[in-house]
């Protein structure tokens, strides 16, 4: 459905993308995800269409996606993309801007849809409030609705929770994940929250430097993390010389925190702190000359010994 063939992409002369390929089938969810300034961004406006290739194409189903050297408008028909200015009207209320697009044509059929996408992001309450009124979070909120609203076959977000609290951000977040599953809407992403990445990705695109390291499934890049740049995106990991584990190799393990049990024999190490992260408790412990964190179901402190699962 949508092909990225072998772009690349410079502003003046520092190359930001850097021969990436990729494909994404209908309905399917792609988290894309690096470190800050790896061009996740810029990858997404590419894929707009709001960026002149200096290599490469891009096709959605059978049409190419060009870039403003050949257009006025940008942006692909049934396409929506999700900035992270928002890009709502401030002297307009907030159903008009949800329903900016939609036909003046059927006026019932619009105030119901509009009323939907509201009820769907927990803003019906504002519907006649000026966006200029809202809070960062709650114009984030409208700006989810409005590109919803003409239900695009590929919607692109670029950190669309990042100005919600947490505490209304995991709700926000399940409603409009399942709501594009349930209307087969193709989703990319860019977070940078390990629970945003890992639940609602069916896969993963990690870049580095403008390139694409890998594309796996959400479960391979937490769980079989073949770099320590890979893993500490979607969560903290620990890394462990093998030899420290009496093995004589020169390989580094990378283990999560979960993956270390508490025992009354195996390694030693000496808990140094201990928090409370509401599940469980976190230890921080040292062991030889490095600093693990181990995950507890209860407090401790002194000295443990630990294995690893
Ligand atoms: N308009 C611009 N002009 C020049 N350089 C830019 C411009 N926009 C981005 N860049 C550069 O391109 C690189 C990639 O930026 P991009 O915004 O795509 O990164 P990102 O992975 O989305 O980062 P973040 O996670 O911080 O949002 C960075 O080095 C950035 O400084």
């Amino acid at each position: 459905m949508l092909r990225v063939q072998s772009i690349s992409f410079s502003y003046e002369d520092k190359e930001v993308l850097s021969q990436i390929s990729f494909s994404v089938l209908k309905g399917q969810s792609i988290a894309l995800i690096g470190e800050s300034g790896s061009g996740k961004s810029t990858l997404i406006k590419a894929l707009y269409g709001l960026l002149n290739l200096t290599e490469g194409k891009i096709f959605w189903k059978a049409d190419q996606v060009l870039g403003p050297a050949y257009h006025l408008v940008p942006g692909m028909d049934k396409m929506k993309y999700l900035a992270q200015d928002f890009d709502l009207m401030p002297f307009v209320s907030v159903a008009e801007n949800v329903g900016r697009f939609l036909s003046n044509f059927y006026l019932k059929e619009k105030a119901n849809r509009v009323n939907e996408l509201l009820t769907l992001v927990g803003m019906n309450e504002f519907a006649n409030v000026k966006a200029k009124f809202l809070s960062g979070g709650q114009m984030q909120r409208v700006a989810l609705a409005k590109v919803l609203a003409l239900e695009p076959e590929l919607l692109l977000l670029d950190e669309p929770f990042s100005h919600i609290d947490h505490h209304q951000k995991s709700k926000l977040s399940q409603h409009v994940f399942q709501y594009c599953k349930s209307k087969g809407i193709t989703i990319i992403y860019t977070s940078h929250t390990p629970e945003e990445i890992l639940m609602f990705s069916d896969e993963v695109i990690v870049m580095k430097d403008g390139q694409i390291v890998t594309k796996e499934t959400p479960q391979h890049i937490y769980e079989l993390p073949s770099s320590e740049y890979i893993a500490q995106l979607t969560g903290e990991v620990n890394l462990i010389p093998v030899r420290y584990l009496s093995i004589q190799n020169d390989e580094v393990l990378l283990i999560r925190p979960h993956q270390f049990f508490i025992s009354s024999e195996g390694y030693q190490a000496e808990i140094i702190s201990c928090y409370y992260s509401g599940r469980v408790y976190l230890l921080k412990a040292k062991f030889q000359d490095i600093i693990l964190t181990i995950e507890s179901r209860e407090p401790l402190k002194g000295i443990i010994k630990f294995q690893i699962r």
